[in-house]
Parts: C-alpha cells; sequence; structure tokens
C-alpha cells in the first residue's frame, strides 16, 4: 500500500525550526511578563511610600516656601525641638520611622479620580433642557434674562442628578415674573420638562413660589404588594390605600411582599367631625374602584354597618352577602329603590332620635351611633334604568344621607365611571368632598374631578387601583389601593382569597339558609330587613318619628 506523504509543514524542516523559535520566545516573553508581575506585587508597597514621601518632601518644600520669613527661625526651632524630643525618648526613633512610613504610605496611596459635574452626555441634556424653558420662561425686554437662546443653563440649574443617564432631579430658578399662581402656566412648564426629562418615569413638581424655584424629581413607582389586610386604625378611620412617604405623616405596620414594613397610608376620616363625610371614586371600565369599595366595605364592617348597591349588577359584591352588619346587597332597581329609600328615612331618625336625646339630656343610642355606610357602585346604570322605566332615579333617595349624613355618622361612597359622569346626581357631585381617581386619566380628567391637576406627570403603564385622591382641598396624592379582589371570582388567587375572607364577619344566617339581600338573588327581590332595621315607607316613618324638616332645623 502506498504511504501518503507527510504534510509539508510537518516535513520542511526550516518552518519548524522557526515555529520552535517563535514558540520559546513567547514562552521568554510570558515569564519575563509574570517575573515583572510578580517583582511589581513585592515591590509595590515599597513603591506606594517612596511616592508618599516624595509627595510629602514636595509638600514641606511648598509649605517651607510659603513660610514668611520671619517665621522660619522658630520654625526650624520647634522642628530640632521635635527631633531632640524623639531622639531622647526610649524607642524614639524607630517609633518615628514607623510613623514617616505610615504616613508615606497613607500619602502614596492611588487616588481614583473622583468625577465631578455631569457627563457630556448629560450636560448636552441640561442644555436641551434649557433652551427648551426658553420661549416659556424669557421675556423680551428683560435686562438680565435668567433664560435666554444659548444662555447659561449653570445659572438656573443650582442642583441636578442622573441615574442611569436619566434625570432624577432637577432644581430650577425661573424668573419672579413667572406666573407660577396660574395652574396652565405650570402646567405647561411641567410638560416641556416631562417630555425633555424623559417619559416612562413619574416625575413629582414641587413649586416654591417664594424663592422661584421648582423642583423636579422622579419618583419610584408605588408598590402593589399590599393587600387587603386589618389596618392600625382607629374607628371613623380609614385607609383608602398607600402613597409617597413625604406626602404623610404617618406610616402604618403592613405586610407586603418581603414580610411586615412601614408604610405610608392615605386615612380618610368621617364621622360626625370630618371635612369631607362622603365619597366619589371615578376612573375608566376596569380601574380598580369595585376593589376600593370592596376595600371600604372591608373595614367599614369593622366598627359599622354597611348597605351596598351594586349597579353593575356583577354580583362583585357577593361575598359580603348575609355576612353580620352587611344590611343588604342589592342589584335590581327595585331592590336599590327600596334599600336607598329606607337609607334615607333610617338618616331621618337618626338625626330625630339623636336630637330628642340631647334636648333630653340623655346619651344619644348606640343604634344611632353606630356609622351606616351605603356603597353604590356605578348608580348611572340605574338611573339609565329607571328613566327608561319611568321609575324614580334611585340617586334622589341619596340626596338626604349626602346632606344629612355627617351629623347621623351616615357615609356614602359613591363610584363611577367617566364616560358616565354626567348622570350622577347633583347631591352627589356636591356632597363628595373626597376624591379618588383611578387607572389612567389625563390632567383635566383628574382636575375635574378633584378639583386641582395631579403634581406628578402620567406613570407608563397604570396598575390596577392605582391613581389619585384629594381629601377636600388638601393636597392631591398618589394612591395605590389595596388588592382586595372578589373572593367568590375563579380568577383570584388563593393568597388574595383567603385574605379577604379572613376580613369578612361571620354569617348573620345560619348555614345552609339563603342569606338576605344576596346579590345571585332576583334582581327585583327588595334589601332583606336587617338585624333590629325595618324597611318603612316615607310618609308613616315621618308621621311616626318626628319628620325630617323638625330634625335638620334641630341640627342646623
Ligand atoms: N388595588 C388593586 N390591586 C390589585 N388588583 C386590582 C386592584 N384593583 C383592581 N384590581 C384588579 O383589576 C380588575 C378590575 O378591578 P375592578 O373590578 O375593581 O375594577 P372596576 O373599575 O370596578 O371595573 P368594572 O367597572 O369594569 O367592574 C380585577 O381583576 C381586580 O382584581
Amino acid at each position: 500500500m502506498a504511504r501518503r506523504p507527510l504534510p509539508r509543514v510537518l516535513t520542511d524542516r526550516v518552518p519548524l525550526a522557526r515555529v520552535a523559535q517563535s514558540v520559546s520566545l513567547l514562552r521568554g516573553r510570558d515569564v519575563a511578563r509574570s517575573a515583572a508581575d510578580g517583582a511589581s506585587d513585592v515591590f509595590h508597597p515599597l513603591i506606594t511610600i517612596g511616592r508618599g514621601l516624595r509627595r510629602l518632601a514636595v509638600a514641606g518644600r511648598g509649605r517651607w516656601a510659603e513660610t514668611p520669613k520671619e517665621q522660619r527661625g522658630p520654625a526650624l526651632f520647634f522642628i530640632g525641638a521635635c527631633v531632640l524630643i524623639v531622639a531622647l525618648v526610649p524607642y524614639g526613633p524607630l517609633l518615628a520611622l514607623i510613623a514617616t512610613m505610615i504616613a508615606g504610605a497613607w500619602a502614596g496611596r492611588e487616588r481614583v479620580p473622583v468625577e465631578t459635574g455631569p457627563s457630556e452626555a448629560e450636560t448636552e441634556r441640561l442644555r436641551a433642557l434649557y433652551e427648551a424653558l426658553v420661549p416659556y420662561l424669557a421675556v423680551e425686554g428683560d435686562p438680565s434674562p435668567l433664560y435666554a437662546p444659548g444662555g447659561d443653563w449653570t445659572a438656573v440649574f443650582p442642583e441636578y442628578a442622573f441615574d442611569d443617564g436619566r434625570l432624577a432631579r432637577l432644581r430650577l430658578k425661573y424668573p419672579p415674573y413667572f406666573t407660577d399662581g396660574e395652574d396652565q402656566s405650570r402646567v405647561r412648564i411641567e410638560q416641556v420638562l416631562y417630555a425633555k426629562a424623559g417619559r416612562g418615569r413619574e416625575y413629582h413638581f414641587a413649586w416654591d413660589e417664594l424663592t422661584n424655584q421648582l423642583t423636579v424629581t422622579a419618583l419610584a413607582a408605588l408598590p402593589t404588594d399590599i393587600a387587603a389586610q386589618r389596618f392600625v386604625t382607629s374607628p371613623g378611620e380609614t385607609v383608602l390605600g398607600f402613597t409617597d412617604a413625604d406626602a404623610v405623616r404617618r406610616t402604618l405596620p403592613v405586610d407586603g411582599d418581603a414580610g411586615t414594613r412601614d408604610a405610608p397610608p392615605v386615612v380618610w376620616r368621617t364621622g360626625q367631625r370630618s371635612t369631607e363625610p362622603h365619597l366619589l371614586a371615578m376612573g375608566p371600565p376596569g380601574a380598580g374602584s369595585t376593589t376600593l369599595l370592596r376595600s371600604i366595605a372591608l373595614q367599614a364592617l369593622q366598627h359599622g354597618e354597611l348597605l351596598v348597591v351594586d349597579g353593575g349588577g356583577a354580583g362583585e359584591f357577593g361575598c359580603l352577602a348575609g355576612r353580620r352588619g352587611v344590611l343588604g346587597v342589592e342589584s335590581g332597581l327595585a331592590g336599590a329603590l327600596t334599600a336607598l329609600e329606607w337609607a334615607a328615612q333610617e338618616t331621618e331618625r337618626r338625626l330625630v332620635t339623636a336630637n330628642r336625646a340631647r334636648q333630653a339630656g340623655r346619651p344619644v343610642p348606640e343604634d344611632v351611633r353606630r356609622p351606616l355606610w351605603i356603597l353604590v357602585d356605578r348608580p348611572s346604570a340605574l338611573t339609565h334604568l329607571a328613566s327608561t322605566e319611568g321609575r324614580d332615579d334611585p340617586q334622589r333617595w341619596l340626596q338626604v344621607p349626602l346632606r344629612h349624613g355627617r351629623a347621623a355618622q351616615v357615609t356614602v361612597v359613591v363610584a363611577e365611571q367617566f364616560e358616565n359622569a354626567e348622570l350622577l346626581g347633583e347631591a352627589v357631585r356636591a356632597h363628595t368632598k373626597a376624591r379618588v381617581v383611578l387607572g389612567s386619566a389625563t390632567a383635566e380628567e383628574v382636575r375635574a374631578v378633584l378639583g386641582a391637576p395631579p403634581h406628578t406627570t402620567p406613570t407608563a403603564s397604570v396598575p390596577p387601583g392605582r391613581g389619585y385622591v384629594r381629601l377636600g382641598t388638601a393636597e392631591v396624592l398618589r394612591l395605590q389601593v389595596p388588592a382586595t379582589p372578589d373572593p367568590l371570582d375563579e380568577a383570584t388567587g388563593e393568597a388574595h382569597r383567603q385574605a379577604v375572607l379572613a376580613l369578612l364577619p361571620e354569617r348573620a344566617a345560619p348555614a345552609g339558609e339563603e342569606p338576605p339581600g344576596d346579590a345571585s338573588a332576583a334582581a327585583a327581590e327588595p334589601v332583606g330587613p336587617a338585624p333590629g332595621v325595618s324597611i318603612v315607607k316615607g310618609g308613616e316613618s315621618r308621621a311616626a318619628r318626628g319628620g325630617p324638616v323638625e330634625a335638620l332645623h334641630a341640627e342646623g
């Protein structure tokens, strides 16, 4: 069999020798490099100390040159005295040597240069921001304008911070003639800053009219891990949700994904001393207003009684039906009308009873002091139904609880969708001073509901239950409602289901019996008579119990 020739590279002697030569050359270089590395490791402390001593010597020479001639004599004398002392003290020279080495090592350490000032990209960003503000903050004829095309941005941005190249904080000065008291002027500036600072983040705008400065701060998203639980509050306090730590002065211990922590709550106070005794929540469909009502209901049942009118009619309050303290859960028009009519009369009865007790010098009876909550979800659906059937608008019966509920410990909470806002009754609009907007909403929508625009820009993604709240004339706050899903909904996770079930009061009716006012019952069923409460018709009750006019005069 013929042998195959070896490859040329293996037979050719000259290239082989060259390969061997280059291999030994490479190995030699490696050895030299590792020896140099080893030497530099060994001598590194000495090099550092040497560098330090040199720096100290240079610094000493500089100080000596700066010392005035007449002070050099005393300085020399002082140094000489020190040297003498060191020489006379036991181990003095040795200690002095060690101290010198330490000082040399400290002075000779490698210092990482600290980067100061913004990077090139950040400078460009700040300059672009400045130029974008010029048309809004420059006025012709200003002798020393803060803002001018091509002007000095460093003079108007005294403080700024970036994280990952994105603006995290900016303080800017604006001219005194800028109309910072007008919402429209502010909104224009906020929109420019939001567009230029980088969309996709929430920014908070703090206007300081006294010093003509605006501080823009990027906000972290509100945590969404707080679910329904027993909050540590006093009677008359309801946690609507949680907000920014610097927006409220209080914190509550809450259980979240990472264990127990303190979170800043938005606490709504109801009852006789409340300045905003009723609440209206609005938002687009699916924003979480039913969940807010459910969360309020679970807290209200701790100290009071509850009547629920579910205009949506999807049975989302079914878990409350038949529970102790729940007077009824109505979703049909007939049932809602009966229940709300009863609520109006109950408000009147409470006013009369409380008034009589006060006039007689007796304490107000317990059944009048016990808070009564009327939760109405999507009343517009029932209003619409009533108008097509030619019946009474159920919202009509909300007037008395809304007008006089505060004195009678009656609180009304209404949730409605934006698109049906015009179907809300006048009394609901006028008497609900605590306001919540949930879901994605424009600044105009937020302003229309809360009476003031939010001080933050819209979020890129709005989780359910996220929105804004305003209690009376207070500041608009960001809000995240605790997750309180319907435990009867199959889509609800087990942990949340258990959390809600644990907060429900025990059933009022014996097991197996259909509880009164069950949402799953026929729509036209009237509200079930609650323990100790009977539903009476308007005329009779007024005649029998003193009448609303007398009661209102007495209260007023
Ligand atoms: N605060 C929240 N945390 C977590 N999930 C929430 C929260 N609020 C609402 N959700 C979820 O969002 C969905 C819609 O909520 P919900 O039914 O309360 O909204 P809605 O505004 O009442 O809508 P609709 O009017 O269509 O019923 C539900 O799946 C609910 O579990």
